[in-house]
């Protein structure tokens, strides 16, 4: 873990919330694109936005920057509607396809951005990122390569000193230089102002060491969201022998997220129900690319909703079973309050099945 500065570690201690959806849907036509999101973003994190193509990622950062309207529920940056005049000066949001005028020169682009933001813009210091790259002030946008477009479009939203950076795939286009320049640009900016960066990206092993936060989406909805140590430590990689058809039943005890099987030996990503027993395997902590993979291979692993990406606005709405080994919370969620109908006795429909499905370790695998 990066260690943090004075800056950074006050707007963590500040307990401010980024961004906070609840029960937020988006339908395009007769789709539903994103569906019943409910999760909190904590201020002054690089959270790494992960998902399948075609899994909403993009439609939530338009929902972020206002650009869209949510067709259910809600979403709020700063505690804020995201298309209000108190949110807009302070969010920006860099799309896919890097949207510029093409006919415009570099340094034209650039005094664009100070004139859309006044009082924020940091001209020199868009000019510094656009100099690193080595682009000429003077050169017209339609003539730059994808990565230096890529850079300049960076640099637009850094110079405008935002609190909430959106990054739609900002890497993709980029050669793996370039890419380590930017991911460490990106670590300096939150680390000097608490920037709080959302990062979509398929690039897994590239988040390793840069993000410190995670939202997965998997059709439309979110599998996992907390902090990268807190999800990491609740989950374990088991490989090694097994004797019968499946995973030995010490490891298929605990809740199973995917499993492979290639003759007589087994891999099995699971989430920590406790210790894993010892036995002819080893067990290890995945890292960050492991368990992403995982989670995107597994369209059935059950969602994990770490305590710090709960609402503080809303009820949580966790069920039983669905949270082990996340610090700070009881293994099998909160006990249903007596006063409750049903109580303990009746789990939520669909409860069942799915705890059935991952303790046999069958559900997920790939
Ligand atoms: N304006 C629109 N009209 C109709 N469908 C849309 C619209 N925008 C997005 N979609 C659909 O919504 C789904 C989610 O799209 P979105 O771009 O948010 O996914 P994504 O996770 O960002 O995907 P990718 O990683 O491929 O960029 C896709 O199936 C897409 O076709």
């Amino acid at each position: 873990m990066r260690p943090m500065t004075r800056g950074e570690a006050a707007v963590r201690a500040s307990g401010r919330t980024a961004i906070e959806a609840i029960g937020l849907g988006r339908r395009h036509r007769r789709r539903w694109v994103l569906r019943d999101c409910t999760f909190r973003l904590p201020a002054g994190r690089i959270c790494a936005l992960v998902g399948p193509s075609g899994a909403g990622k993009s439609t939530l950062l338009s929902l972020a920057a206002g650009l869209t309207r949510p067709t259910e529920g809600s979403i709020r940056v700063r505690g804020e509607a995201p298309a209000t005049a108190q949110a807009r000066p302070v969010v920006a949001h860099l799309a896919q396809d890097k949207p510029l005028y093409r006919r415009l020169t570099v340094a034209e682009t650039l005094e664009l951005g100070r004139a859309l933001n006044p009082g924020r813009w940091n001209g020199r210091y868009a000019e510094r990122l656009v100099d690193d790259g080595e682009i000429p002030l003077g050169a017209r946008v339609a003539t730059l390569s994808g990565g230096q477009r890529t850079r300049l479009a960076l640099a637009l939203a850094f110079a405008k000193r935002p609190e909430l950076l959106l990054l739609d795939e900002p890497l993709a286009d980029l050669g793996p230089l370039v890419r380590h320049r930017i991911a460490a640009l990106l670590l300096a900016e939150a680390a000097e102002h608490g920037t709080t960066v959302v990062l979509s990206s398929d690039l897994l092993a590239e988040l390793d060491g840069v993000c410190d936060y995670l939202l997965v989406l998997r059709d439309g909805r979110v599998r996992l969201a907390g902090e990268v140590d807190d999800v990491i430590g609740a989950h374990a990689l088991v490989m090694g022998r097994h004797r019968g058809p499946g995973l030995p039943p010490e490891v298929a005890a605990h809740p199973v997220v995917e499993a492979q099987l290639s003759g007589p030996r087994f891999t099995a990503l699971v989430r920590r129900d406790g210790r894993v027993a010892a036995g002819p395997w080893e067990t290890a902590e995945p890292s960050l690319e492991e368990l992403l993979l995982g989670y995107l291979r597994a369209p059935g692993a059950p969602e994990l909703i770490a305590p710090s990406a709960e609402p503080v606005s809303a009820p949580p709405r966790r069920r039983p079973g669905h949270n082990p080994g996340i610090p700070g919370m009881p293994r099998n969620g909160p006990p249903r309050p007596a006063w409750l109908p049903g109580g303990r006795e009746s789990p939520p429909r669909g409860t069942e099945r799915t705890r059935h499905d991952h303790h046999s370790g069958k559900g997920a695998a790939a």
